[in-house]
């Protein structure tokens, strides 16, 4: 048996615990005892040459930290200030390194309880879908893709596949922290399993899709580990940036004492290590990893699986988003109410044809028109059918947008959308009758979609297939609305049915009639417009758009094709979740521009600090730049050194909660920021430094 010993719901618990609750509104604890300490340790580790040096900021600091312990024990700075200066510096980086650490932490806990669920996996191997019986046990490790696995109620699933026979319900709240049961099907958009789920009910044969240690769960570990995290672009342009600063500032400190000793001024070499260290952007550069760590935290806490930092990021600035209707806006299990026959045409015979063309048809479509025909069947009209001896069934596919079946008796029966199957009579020499226009119209009208049925060059009638739109979806386009994203709705149903469904869903715009390439070229169209698009959807015809998209949303219910090519993954399946993370792309852009501001608005307040400091010696006159009258020239510097090394810690908590996002119009955002950033960030230095100087006057200062 492949049943595990440990509950999930249990370790799911854990998860939720440590899920950062940004989504609900509520404000989780940063880090418990543990994961503090955890992130101690880490600080120093960081230290290290290979960590340090890829950021460059602190890599000054930290070369900064050497020199001046140099400097100290060569004797070319009194002790007591050499250092203190040197410790100082020395927690600058430190802080730097605990910003990061922290935010990796708060992943780790995650980490260890998914690693938990992927231990001690059995899989059940079968060589055939119909030879359940000669299954074979193996560990889950030993799998490889296209192997055929049995899994029944109460085992858990091996490793991430397709359901290629059978259906059953599921319980995902190992990856998805949601533990209603959900249905999974063979050959249905929703036939999708993940490893390390628990099947509830019944018996599925699954097609492995992943190799072990390239699962949904390993991929969900490296991010919740931050492991391999990519650097956006954002992330990089901004990096750039703080390297450019960091090397004019590096050069303007390092060119002063000539121009000093020009004018017969020898400068403190110490003083010059501390004016650089301020003057350059550490608190920016030290918040930055955990800035870009804490939105990936943020779209996992509101159960989205972002492959990239990049893809989070476009979503804050997503124009147009394009979703399919069925299933996506709508519930998608489009059930047959309805058999229409044409006039002229016996209601037994439009049934028989329907029966004949769905008995073979896996999709939900397919099988409630079976049902539907079978209850009618049940009602005496109709002798019982099977699927004839020598039927060669045609499935459907979003292409060609019909499905049916060849008799051994050369009936050619098909189903499907109107302009396909009337193109197909039409080629077939037959006529369509004016009254076919006007069934579909009357299905179409209500937001049910028509299937037509043709019997070779005969239309027979018209399936009336209902669907439901979701709850609440209407209010979720009007938010979006808000936000400036235009919504429009791709769907290969008739237009009639499409432009029903958009009114009661709200959409700005819809196509119909969309086969798969026509989704590809509208998202290329809006592109090419130089509007960064997003795309929701979960059916293998999706797949391609989801790829295209700038922000592909596949749903987890979504096939294995459409998961493979989004960047986001929703474990909720819940196609409004695309606003969340709108939000949480917008906060992390808004969070990384604040502290960017501030940072760099009070790197001003600490030069003011300094350079009295530095020249207070040689250039008596220089006193009047003392705008804050510090009590001694050592203690400015050390004062402004403090601040600039405790301001990272302090900031934590901003950058990985993320600066508050308000929908409002990015011209006003920006201006607010800049207001209380900039204008804080040029203010609070000020009393802060005076402050600490005060205390050290106070106590150990001189
Ligand atoms: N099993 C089926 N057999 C025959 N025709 C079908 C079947 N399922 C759907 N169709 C027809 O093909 C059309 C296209 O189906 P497809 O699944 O590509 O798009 P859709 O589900 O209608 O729209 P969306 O892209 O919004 O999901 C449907 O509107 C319907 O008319
Ligand atoms: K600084
Ligand atoms: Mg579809």
């Amino acid at each position: 048996m492949n049943g595990m010993e440990r509950k999930p719901e249990n370790f799911i618990m854990n998860v939720k615990t440590t899920l950062p609750q940004v989504a609900s509104g509520r404000q989780a604890v940063l880090l418990d005892a543990a994961g503090f300490k955890a992130a101690l340790r880490a600080s120093f580790f960081k230290l290290a040459p290979q960590h340090a040096f890829k950021n460059p900021v602190m890599a000054v600091v930290w070369f900064g930290t050497l020199w001046c312990a140099v400097l100290t024990l060569l004797g070319a700075t009194p002790d007591g200030m050499g250092w203190a200066v040197t410790a100082l510096l020395l927690v600058t980086v430190l802080f730097a390194n605990f910003a990061e650490a922290v935010a990796e932490a708060r992943g780790r806990g995650q980490a260890a309880s998914l690693r938990r669920v992927r231990q001690g996996l059995v899989a059940r191997r079968v060589d055939r879908a119909d030879a359940i019986s000669g299954a074979q046990n193996i560990p889950a490790a030993e799998l490889v893709t296209n192997d055929l696995v049995v899994v029944s109620a109460g085992e858990m699933v091996p490793v991430d596949g397709e359901i290629v026979h059978g259906l059953a319900t599921l319980n995902e709240s190992a990856v998805t922290g949601e533990s209603a049961p959900v249905l999974r099907e063979a050959g249905t958009d929703r036939s999708g399993v993940i490893g390390g789920t628990k099947v509830l009910s019944d018996e599925i044969v699954v097609r492995i899709t992943a190799l072990p240690g390239h699962s949904f769960l390993d991929r969900m570990i490296a991010l919740v580990e931050g492991a391999n995290r990519q650097k956006t672009p954002n992330e990089v342009a901004l990096g750039l940036l703080l390297l450019t600063m960091t090397a004019t500032f590096l050069i303007v400190v390092v060119s002063l004492p000539f121009i000093a000793s020009f004018v017969g001024i020898t400068l403190d070499p110490l003083l010059l290590v501390a004016l650089l260290v301020c003057l350059i952007p550490t608190t920016i550069g030290g918040l930055l990893p955990a800035i870009g760590i804490a939105g990936m935290n943020r779209a996992l806490a509101a159960n989205v699986l972002a492959k990239s930092g990049k893809a989070v990021e476009a979503a804050g600035d997503v124009d147009v988003l394009l979703l399919d209707k069925t299933g996506t806006i709508t519930h998608g299990d489009r059930q047959a109410t309805v058999l229409h026959a044409l006039a002229g045409v016996d209601l037994s015979t439009l049934r028989e044809a329907a029966l004949l063309a769905s008995l073979a048809d896996p999709t939900p479509e397919g099988k409630s028109i079976v049902k539907l025909a079978r209850r009618v069947n049940r009602e005496g009209t109709l002798a019982p059918l099977e699927e004839p001896v020598g039927a060669r069934f045609i499935a459907f596919s979003a292409a060609t947008r019909m499905s049916g079946v060849d008799l051994p008796d050369g009936r050619s029966i098909r189903k499907g959308a109107m302009d396909a199957i009337v193109r197909r009579v039409q080629e077939a020499g037959g006529n369509v009758p004016v009254e076919l226009q006007v069934r579909v119209e009357q299905v179409a009208r209500k937001g049910a979609t028509p299937l037509v049925i043709a019997d070779g060059r005969h239309v027979l009638g018209v399936v009336e297939l209902a669907d439901v739109v979701k709850h609440g979806i209407k209010e979720k386009f009007a938010q979006l609305r808000a936000m400036g994203i235009r919504t429009v709705m791709i769907t290969g149903d008739n237009p009639l049915t499409a432009a029903a469904i958009a009114a009661e869903a709200g959409v700005d715009d819809y196509i119909a009639e969309a086969r798969p390439e026509d989704k590809l070229a509208r998202i290329r169209a809006e592109q090419a417009g130089g509007r960064l698009v997003a795309m929701v959807g979960d059916g293998s015809n999706d797949a391609p758009a989801l790829a295209q998209a700038d922000v592909g949303l596949a749903m987890n219910s979504g096939t294995q094709a459409a998961k493979e090519a989004g960047n986001m993954v929703d474990l909720d399946s819940d196609p409004a979740k695309l606003l969340q993370v709108v939000e949480v792309g917008k906060q992390q852009l808004i969070t990384r521009g604040a502290l960017t501001t501030f940072s760099l608005a009070n790197d001003v307040s600490k030069y003011f600090a300094i350079l009295p400091a530095l020249f207070a010696g040689a250039i008596p006159s220089m006193a009047a730049l003392n705008v804050m009258q510090l009590s001694s020239p050592a203690n400015a510097v050390i004062a402004a050194l403090i601040f600039n090394a405790l301001i990272i810690p302090l900031l934590i908590p901003l950058a990985l909660r993320g600066v508050r996002f308000r929908p409002m119009g990015a011209t006003a955002l920006l201006r607010r920021n800049m207001l209380v950033y900039g204008l804080g960030g040029v203010i609070l230095p000020f009393p802060a430094i005076k402050l600490i100087d005060m205390l050290l006057a106070a106590t150990v200062g001189v």
